[in-house]
């Protein structure tokens, strides 16, 4: 199972590397967006110094010919790492690209996945991950975790390498489903984590265990201290 996180915001993964066993980033062009002119490449490679050795670092193309999006893939792999992620959207020229890019050995995540029919292309043409788009799947009255689970078992079925990356959350329980249905990986901004982790009953239970133990031995004493 992993977890990555959808965001390039440096101060957000410092923080969430701290406490997740985070399994790499991915971002695309409207996440660099949030984040405003930044020196693109050398931000990148921050992240990727800031990541765990073994996580993976998902960019996206922009050209918009079959050899502009090639050309962007060259360029990602030699400024930021050989490893990372080449984010492709799943289109025509995109799975044109995807083969190119895996006839090379080049690591490849196939994006913008919204129904069964692109992730199956997808996974034929050998992309390491494809990135099924769960929330905006629903809004599309698209059936996402079923199409999870049909991915994860025509991956088992056929031996594939294939991992599924799921992607565009916007709660808690869209990525568990996801876990569920067979998603090997799934990327969340901070907020899907912050919110599952600031749920106030966690809080409560917390300051439960607090006050019974304090009633006991007094206040601000811990187990280290009695
Ligand atoms: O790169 C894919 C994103 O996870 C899409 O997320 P979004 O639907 O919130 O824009």
């Amino acid at each position: 199972m992993e977890f990555l996180l959808d965001t390039i915001h440096i101060p957000d993964i410092e923080r969430f590397a701290g406490f997740l066993p985070l399994a790499g980033v991915t971002s695309n062009p409207t996440i660099v967006k949030k984040e405003g002119h930044v020196d693109f490449f050398s931000h990148m490679k921050q992240i990727r110094s800031i990541l765990p050795k073994n996580a993976s670092l998902h960019v996206q193309v922009v050209g918009h010919s079959v050899e502009e999006m090639l050309a962007d893939a060259h360029t990602i792999l030699e400024k930021i790492d050989p490893e990372t992620y080449i984010k492709v959207p799943t289109s025509e020229d995109g799975l044109k690209v995807i083969k190119l890019l895996k006839a090379e050995n080049i690591n490849v995540t196939a994006t913008a996945i919204y129904t069964k029919f692109q992730g199956y292309l997808a996974i034929a043409a050998g992309a390491d991950y494809i990135a099924p788009y769960y929330n905006r799947m629903q809004n599309m009255n698209i059936d996402a975790a079923d199409a999870i689970a049909n991915f994860a078992n025509l991956i088992a079925e056929n031996n594939s390498h294939t991992k599924i990356l799921a992607a565009s959350f916007h709660n808690v329980n869209q990525v568990t489903e996801a876990f569920e249905n067979g998603a090997q990986a799934a990327t969340m901004g901070v907020d899907i984590v912050e919110a599952a982790l600031e749920m106030p009953a966690i809080h409560q239970a917390v300051n439960d265990f607090t006050n019974d133990w304090e009633d006991i031995f007094g206040a601000g004493s811990t187990v280290a201290k009695i």
